[in-house]
């Protein structure tokens, strides 16, 4: 196990070869005495078919990296760049587009649409895209994820831990260039967490899927090949090959008290 941490300096990053890197990426919230700087010039790729997990103090700017980066908000200056793409610099039709065919995201709360059964959440971004799922790809998610037979169901028909793997297969059924996944753990108890965390690494490994995580839990990020650390909107550091034990003392060390 390599551990690097704390770095004094902002990290070398492999950004060329990355399927998703942050360039002196820079985001202000508001102006004057109440600006906030979410981002403070932060430079990291993330690797294509690996699994990366960002950790970091509360406030220290993981949502907001994510966020920039999945363009779902536009950074201040600096570059967000997807595949060759610079989604800094692109209008929100190309973004939603973007989001929509590039991008397979998972959340906390799962965000399914009630009124849709299973089949139809997994499928609805392909369908938006006017594109059909592979058969072969669907049938294989929902048998590992082990939902093949509660396609019919709706969420509410659904446990918290079989919602969460709905909007698994959602996010990976369209062969998307990253997933990003915010905290998908955070709703659900330990054994259903372990699965979906499971499912997230061996997609990685199985179906090379990139995978770039948020998590307050270092038994969580102990799944990812390496956690990127961010603190007051900066990276400090990183580790490869993270364990729970590295995880948590990085974290300790960087004052998160979670
Ligand atoms: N819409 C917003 N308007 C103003 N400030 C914001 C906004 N969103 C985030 N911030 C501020 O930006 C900073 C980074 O927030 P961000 O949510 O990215 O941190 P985080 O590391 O994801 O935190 P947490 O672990 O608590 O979710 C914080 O100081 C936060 O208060």
């Amino acid at each position: 196990m390599r551990t690097q941490f704390p770095a004094a300096a902002p990290m070398p990053a492999d950004t060329t070869n990355s399927a998703v890197a942050a360039v002196d990426l820079v985001k202000v919230y508001g102006s004057g005495d109440t600006a906030v700087r979410a981002l403070d010039g932060v430079t990291v790729g993330f690797a294509r078919a690996a699994f990366t997990a960002i950790m970091g103090p509360s406030g220290s700017g993981k949502s907001t990296l994510m966020h920039c980066l999945a363009g779902l908000d536009t950074a201040t200056s600096g570059r967000a760049l997807l595949g060759g793409t610079d989604l800094t610099t692109q209008p929100d039709r190309v973004l939603t587009k973007v989001r929509r065919e590039r991008i397979g995201f998972v959340f906390q709360s799962f965000n399914l649409l009630p009124q849709l059964t299973a089949e139809q959440n997994i499928t609805l971004p392909l369908d938006l895209a006017g594109r059909r799922a592979e058969r072969g790809l669907l049938q294989h998610l929902v048998e590992v994820l082990g939902i093949a037979g509660r396609l019919n169901h709706r969420p509410s028909e659904l446990s918290g831990g079989q919602q969460q793997r709905v909007a698994l297969a959602r996010a990976l059924v369209s062969r998307p260039e990253v997933v990003f996944a915010d905290e998908p753990t955070g709703n659900l108890d330990s054994r259903s967490g372990a699965e979906v965390l499971a499912f997230l690494r061996n997609s990685v490994r199985e179906l090379g899927q990139t995978v770039v995580m948020v998590t307050h839990d270092p038994a969580a990020a102990a799944y990812a090949d390496r956690v990127v650390l961010l603190a007051d909107g900066r990276v400090a550091g990183e580790i490869d090959r993270p364990d729970r034990a590295s995880v948590a003392e990085a974290l300790q060390s960087l004052g998160s008290a979670r």
